[in-house]
């Protein structure tokens, strides 16, 4: 059964798929996004470097390179509009062998050909100074001051609250499963919740976007396309551990990437990291012991005395890594109305601005839409008592007392910004974690976990300690009040269910096991 008609869906709402709607929301017409998880940023988009990138990368003249310049510069000004969380606090790339030093003056030459402004090389003295904690084999590096540090949760937020606001709609644990056309032309986008009809469908959908790309393009006689999931592994160490760098710390990049940075984060943690390893599994963000002594070791080579003992989790991303190793951004000719936004690998985040412009602007191509009046450019974002001056949090304590009562002690996040975001949209522990930064501590939530769920279900109609989840389906955090009650979802009856229809007073949850899941972002255990 179709039950909607739109003039554009947009598959996937990580930070491709939610900059190309808010985007869209620019335009007079009808959009969709559909989205297989139960949140925004839930794939790629929650578990990588978070690092906005000045742009001296990539190849001159590739798509990479101009979208990372352009957006990175876009950055600024969108995080004012979008209130998240991006700090312009400088990269560099260390050289530690003399040997090395043609490859970082290539590296600068290429940035200059990129458009990358205030490039230069320094000496070992100016980057000591810079970084007192650099490896002794430091000899030179190239600083890039235009490279920034952002909140990926923050951002993709942001990018969808402000396309909701301006009437996008969003569907979630709605994973397409096929696509095909109508004799008029127009496209039937089949997902778990339903058949939706589009002019126009954009494929954002990250390491599975081989999947949607083949359902257009193969049976209209197109080539498909491969994406190997490229695993990339990190340790996250507390915020005791956030001021070792104030710099993004890259070592001299390789065929594999990158290599492993060293950098603070926005929420004042040090992020050490990844490995980059081609794997089969498009799910596999487990670590290995293995890929975690790489990270040790490779940090090493460019920064010293890295506390590690102050590692607070583990997790890993993976890399929509494509062969041509390029953004394959364009409307298929052999499937018209069908546009490709895949290969988003390193720099997604730093060009996603760019390609939110890029994509939307093919898609008006096809649909000749006019301008919404009431588009609305910004956005409010959640208070951070972190930043807050004392006047500012007292302010916010008048509007409603629950400000000023402390959920996450390691992170200082009070029942207000909870029940916040609990009415902007999030329904599980990591929506919440992602808007509020509740649960991404140094106790990785042991403590505060319980009282969130408890929030969550004051706040939010028709939900109970039972129905709570870490990241929806298939992630239950409590199965059962009591020791007996405890079962699988397989065995859950509705009368055990009844068991559970009012939130926990007192006392544990009788098992909580989302908390035995491996980790997979920035936050979570
Ligand atoms: C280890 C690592 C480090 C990185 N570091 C950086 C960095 O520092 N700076 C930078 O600029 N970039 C970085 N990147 C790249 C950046 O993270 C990505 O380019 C970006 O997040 C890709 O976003 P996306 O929206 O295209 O994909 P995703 O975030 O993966 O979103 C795709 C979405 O599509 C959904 N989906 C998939 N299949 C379907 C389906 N059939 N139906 C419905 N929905 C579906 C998924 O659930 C997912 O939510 C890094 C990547 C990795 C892996
Ligand atoms: O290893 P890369 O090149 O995919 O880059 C990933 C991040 O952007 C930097 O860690
Ligand atoms: S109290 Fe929330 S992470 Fe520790």
């Amino acid at each position: 059964m179709v039950h909607d008609a739109c003039d554009a869906v947009i598959i996937g709402a990580g930070v491709s798929g939610c900059a190309v709607a808010r985007e869209l929301s620019r335009l007079d017409g009808r959009f969709c996004v559909v989205e297989a998880e139960d949140d925004v940023c839930s794939g790629t988009s929650k578990a990588n470097s978070a690092i906005v990138h000045a742009g001296f990368d990539a190849p001159t003249g590739s798509l990479m390179a101009r979208l990372n310049v352009e957006g990175s510069a876009l950055f600024p000004q969108l995080s004012r509009d979008l209130d998240f969380t991006f700090r312009q606090i400088g990269s560099l790339v260390v050289c530690t062998d003399a040997c090395d030093l043609p490859a970082l003056e290539a590296l600068l030459e290429r940035g200059i050909a990129n458009g990358v402004s205030d490039l230069r090389v320094i000496g070992r003295k100016e980057l000591v100074a810079l970084e007192p904690h650099i490896a002794d084999g430091a000899v030179a590096a190239l600083w890039a001051p235009t490279a920034g540090i952002v909140d990926p949760f923050g951002l993709t937020v942001a990018l969808a609250e402000n396309a909701r606001d301006n009437g996008v709609d969003f569907l979630f644990g709605a994973r397409v499963g096929g696509l095909s056309r109508t004799a008029g032309g127009d496209w039937l986008v089949s997902t778990a919740r339903g058949t939706i009809k589009a002019r126009a469908v954009i494929n954002a959908a990250g390491v599975f976007a081989d999947q949607i790309h083949n359902l257009a393009a193969v049976p209209a006689g197109g080539e498909p396309l491969a994406i190997t999931p490229r695993r990339g592994e990190y340790k996250l160490l507390d915020t005791t551990a956030g001021a070792h760098v104030a710099h993004t710390i890259f070592m001299l990049p390789t065929k594999m990437g990158k290599g492993v940075l060293v950098t603070p984060t926005v929420h004042g943690n040090l992020l050490v990291g990844p490995t980059a390893d081609d794997i089969d599994d498009k799910l596999g963000t487990d670590t290995t012991s293995e890929g975690l002594v790489s990270v040790r070791e490779k940090s090493a080579l460019t920064v010293k005395d890295i506390p590690f003992r102050e590692t607070i989790t583990s997790f890993s991303g993976l890399r929509a890594h494509q062969p041509g190793h390029e953004f394959l951004i364009g409307e298929l000719p052999e499937a018209p109305g069908f546009i490709d936004c895949a290969g988003i690998e390193s720099p997604g985040l730093s060009a996603s601005p760019a390609i939110g412009r890029m994509v939307a602007s093919i898609a008006q191509g096809i649909l000749h839409l006019g301008e919404k009046a009431t588009f609305a450019s910004t956005r409010r974002g959640y208070p951070n008592l972190n930043e807050l001056t004392t006047e500012e949090w007292n302010a916010l304590i008048d509007e409603d007392p629950r400000y000023g009562t402390i959920v996450c002690r390691c992170c200082r996040v009070s029942e207000g910004q909870i029940c916040e975001a609990v009415r902007r949209g999030a329904r599980s522990l990591d929506a919440v974690k992602r808007r509020t930064a509740a649960a991404m501590g140094r106790c990785q939530a042991g403590f505060c976990t319980p009282r969130i769920m408890e929030l969550i279900c004051e706040e939010a109609d028709g939900v109970d300690m039972c129905s709570v989840t870490k990241a929806g389906p298939g992630s239950k955090l409590v199965v059962g009040l009591n020791k007996g009650d405890a079962m699988d979802d397989s065995s859950a009856t509705d009368g055990t269910r009844t068991a559970c229809s009012t939130p926990v007073a007192g006392g544990p949850p009788a098992l909580i096991d989302a908390l035995r899941r491996g980790g997979e972002d920035h936050g979570t255990r």
